[in-house]
């Protein structure tokens, strides 16, 4: 089996509130390499992981990981909208074999995903249906989360059920790194609120624009330094970088829930993507990094990475 990683981190506010040109244009440069990098790969299969934004997954029931053998996009912030070209027969092969190695799993038969998932599919490949995917859901925001081993316990799961399928694999991660956006939370919420993060009625063409309105809003002051949210942390993001890089992925067991928000802000669990796909590709043999890029882009209120590996 030949396989490959690559991490990307994802923001909505990419072409709505963008940095200084110069950050743009080193941005564009790695994401073309990292097009270029999978266009090389070729893969047959993509096993796209990400977290979700409360578009899908509602408290009424939130697992922390759930694989798709159908999935549609709500087109939230501009992206698009309808369904992901999910490979079900691979992705129920997946499913299945997750569960025989002993991690349990939720399926969904009718997966609902939003920019998290949309976005790196039309940025590496030019549109959400235009590859094979297995789209699996890793809860990065709803707390309570479970240990990052866990996690890891998943991709490899994963890793070595995909290396069965005998296919050019490439392991999709969309997220993190430290992060902090105004994205609700449960605990302490005020009822209306609590409702709608618990029962997911989805919000009337108003109400989605007035929050993506407010998330711009916090892309700005975030830029201009005047907030109170958790800032960008780039030694943190390049210490998980070092790891991811170094293939030490075990070391992220380590590391605990509150730690990762303290360092790196609520929404830098999404990092668990990250742990997934690499531990994904690490579960089919010894991998080398191919590229690495790095920058604190507070306008998109993003730690951003992108990064490719390869098997040996
Ligand atoms: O409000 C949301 O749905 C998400 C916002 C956001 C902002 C910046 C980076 C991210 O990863 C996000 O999901
Ligand atoms: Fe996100």
């Amino acid at each position: 089996m030949t396989a490959a990683a690559v991490g990307l981190s994802h923001s909505p506010l990419i072409g709505k509130n963008d940095p200084d040109p110069e950050v743009l244009v080193r941005v564009d440069r790695a994401v073309e390499g990292a097009r270029e990098f999978v266009r090389a790969h070729d893969p047959e299969l993509v096993v796209l992981y990400a977290p979700d934004h409360y578009n899908g997954f509602f408290y009424k029931e939130m697992p922390p990981f759930c694989l798709a053998t159908e999935a549609h996009a709500v087109g939230d912030f501009g992206t698009s909208a309808g369904p992901l070209s999910v490979d079900t027969a691979a992705a129920r092969a997946l499913a299945r074999g997750v569960l025989d190695r002993g991690v349990d799993l939720t399926v969904s038969a009718r997966m609902t995903v939003d920019h998290g998932f949309a976005q790196p599919l039309e940025v590496l490949f030019g549109g959400i249906d235009k590859v094979p995917v297995v789209p699996v859901f890793v809860n990065g925001v709803a707390t309570p989360l479970g240990p990052v081993g866990r996690v890891r316990a998943l991709g490899t799961a994963i890793g070595r059920a995909a290396a069965e399928l005998d296919r050019r694999v490439l392991f999709l991660a969309s997220g993190g790194l430290s992060h902090d956006p105004p994205v609700p939370v449960l605990d302490g919420a005020p009822p209306r609120v609590a409702d709608a993060l618990i029962e997911g009625r989805p919000p009337t063409p108003e109400q989605r624009a007035k929050a993506e309105q407010r998330v711009v809003q916090a892309g700005r002051d975030y830029a201009a330094g005047s907030t109170a949210m958790i800032p960008i942390n780039p030694a943190w993001d390049n210490r998980f970088l070092d790891h991811v890089e170094n293939g030490e992925l075990a070391e992220f067991d380590t590391w605990t829930v509150e730690g990762m928000a303290g360092e790196g802000g609520n929404s830098a669990h999404e990092v668990r993507t990250w742990i997934a796909a690499f531990a994904s590709l690490a579960a089919t043999g010894p991998y080398d990094l191919v590229s690495r890029f790095y920058e604190a882009v507070p306008a998109w209120i993003a730690g951003f990475a992108v990064a490719t590996a390869k098997g040996r």
